[in-house]
């Protein structure tokens, strides 16, 4: 049985399908990644899966409940952690998880049992008695996921785990994510928008966008199924990138493209059999190639193959910005 199973999955806001007939199973003990930009569908999948939301239409199981016959059932089974931070900032962490331990109904030695393994999982012992307040984001995040499996849940839902986190805290909570795994053995359905996240963490990877699933597998495999190289070209401004592609774009090697900030980046068949044309092309334009590279595609460039965006736009860099004024307050 899979801890997960989507069929045909639907949910509407009035005219808008945030949720457009979506279909995946989880397996039992895998970290599974939903990889979108901000407003793909993910938070609302994660809604609906956990209880809170009813679909519009289709059907999910979760640790083999129905999510709208059974969800007293489903929440028992399941864990989980939001975007924004949830826990009571005037507390300490072992009062955090102390209370939320009675919530689930748990009780005298059993409690303070199950407080004290949470915070030594998450490192946090040393700072039981610290009010959450004076906690860094990153020590936030790990008490958040500490509280969210106190009930030993067999699914943990991590919705977007890492938002707002400075690289060194995110690889930390990576390396949580993974412990609890193999420590533990809970089943982790995560939504995410950054694709480093994804590629580390996840064994398996769906890519939504505009709430359609666009690809799903392993990231290596979604790597190889667009198969070609990337080739990577810094010519200094955006012109001289936009002149060079439109010199190129007529030889019919470059299967997709995209620009960022005078550096253009070519996905092709053969990297070897492109680049000489490559240089051949800027010389005659007067084009001057300050560098030059090409690698595999990334799991960037697999969104971009699909759907024939940038997985981050400038608009989901504001938002996170106002987020993270936010949770700083
Ligand atoms: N309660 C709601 N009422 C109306 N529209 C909604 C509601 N919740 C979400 N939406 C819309 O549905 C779409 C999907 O939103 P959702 O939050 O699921 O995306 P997401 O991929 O999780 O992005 P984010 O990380 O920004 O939350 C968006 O266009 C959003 O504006």
């Amino acid at each position: 049985m899979s801890a997960i199973s989507v069929r045909n999955l639907v949910k509407k806001f009035g005219n808008l399908t945030a949720v457009d007939g979506i279909s995946f199973d989880v397996r039992k003990g895998e970290i599974f990644g939903f990889l979108g930009p901000n407003g793909a569908g993910k938070t609302t999948t994660i809604n609906i899966l956990v209880t809170l939301m009813r679909p519009t239409s289709g059907e999910a199981y979760v640790a083999g409940y129905n999510v709208v016959e059974d969800p007293v059932r489903v929440r028992e089974k399941i864990g989980i952690v939001f975007q924004d931070p949830s826990v009571d900032r005037n507390l300490t962490g072992w009062e955090n998880l102390y209370i939320h331990g009675l919530i689930y109904g748990l009780k005298g030695e059993e409690l303070r049992r199950r407080v004290e393994e949470s915070l030594e999982f998450a490192e946090l012992t040393k700072f039981r008695d610290v009010e959450v307040k004076n906690y860094s984001g990153g020590m936030i995040r790990r008490l958040e996921i500490a509280r969210g499996l106190m009930h030993k849940p067999e699914i943990l839902f991590l919705d977007e785990p890492t938002i707002g986190l400075d690289p060194q805290t995110r690889a930390k909570i990576w390396e949580y994510v993974e412990r609890l795994r193999e420590e533990a053995g809970v089943t982790v359905f995560l939504t995410t928008h950054y694709i480093e996240e994804a590629e580390r963490l996840c064994d398996r990877v769906a890519i939504i966008d505009h709430g359609k699933i666009v690809a799903i597998g392993s990231p290596d495999e979604l790597k190889q199924e667009i198969g070609g190289d990337v080739i990577y070209i810094r010519v200094g401004d955006h012109s001289s990138a936009a002149r060079l592609l439109e010199g190129l774009q007529n030889n019919g090697m470059i299967i997709s493209h995209r620009e960022l900030n005078g550096v253009l980046a070519l996905s092709v068949n053969n990297a070897s059999k492109v680049i000489p044309t490559v240089f051949e092309a800027a010389s005659m334009m007067g084009i001057r190639i300050e560098e030059i590279k090409y690698t595999q595609p990334s799991l960037s460039d697999v969104f971009l193959h699909y759907t024939g965006r940038e997985i981050r736009d400038e608009e989901a860099d504001w938002r996170e910005g106002i987020r993270m004024r936010h949770r700083m307050r």
